[in-house]
């Protein structure tokens, strides 16, 4: 099995509570409270800013032009595809540009974005993307599993974000992101993917970390 798959098998408890967790459950059967999911959507929005800068960084650190290619056209999609459904969702849910852009990082969301962003630019490209593979690969499994919940792609509010993340062409760019990781850490002695691990492990639990805060509305308390 490739890496990148051993890495995901041996995760697969927390891997689980992320699927379960009743955000995501909420999404899929749509008892979700719109409160939670309006919090949700203002804090990824500042989220996908700071994961944006992962590509960006990725872009610098490749070594060959088709993986600058593949990079920016992650940092594309993020900017101007990704983001858009927040913007869209935004006049949906009565948040105002302003309360967009001015919003504050809950702390969840600025450890989650700090961590990334710390391990990209301190390690190499395999480090940078072991810890970007996570958010891109469980938002491809939820919307993939959403997807097939009968009536959930059609839902009037939840319905356009299963559709966002089930779409073939996010599961491509995830697919990407997964197979870079294997080509990455082929021939690297055990420590460097005990590192690529730890990093891997540690973004899958800010996911998880990230539903539970929206779900709660959990924000500084002072
Ligand atoms: C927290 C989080 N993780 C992952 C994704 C999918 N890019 C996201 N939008 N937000």
């Amino acid at each position: 099995m490739s890496f990148s798959r051993t890495l995901q098998q041996k995760l697969q408890p927390i891997w689980r509570k992320n699927h379960s967790h009743p955000f995501v459950t909420g999404m899929g059967d749509g008892t979700l409270e719109k409160e939670a999911f309006r919090y949700f959507m203002i804090q990824d929005y500042l989220y996908l800013k700071e994961y944006a800068r992962l590509f960006a960084m990725g872009t610098m650190k490749a070594r060959t032009l088709k993986t600058m290619g593949e990079f920016v056209d992650l940092l594309q999609s993020t900017l101007n595809e990704e983001m858009q459904l927040h913007r869209d969702y935004s006049a949906r849910l009565d948040i105002t540009e302003e309360e967009l852009e001015q919003a504050e990082a809950a702390p969840v969301t600025l450890a989650y974005t700090r961590y990334m962003l710390h391990e990209g630019q301190n390690g190499g490209l395999a480090e940078l993307t072991a810890a970007l593979l996570p958010c891109m690969w469980s938002y491809a499994e939820i919307g993939r599993d959403l997807s097939r919940i009968p009536g959930a792609v059609e839902h009037e509010l939840y319905g356009e974000w299963i559709r966002t993340y089930s779409d073939p062409d996010f599961l491509k760019l995830a697919d990407w992101c997964i197979d870079l990781l294997d080509e990455l850490s082929e021939g690297k002695p055990q420590h460097e993917l005990d590192k690529l691990e730890e990093i891997f492990l540690t973004t899958t639990k800010f996911e998880y970390l990230f539903w539970d805060m929206a779900y709660h509305h959990k924000n500084w308390p002072v």
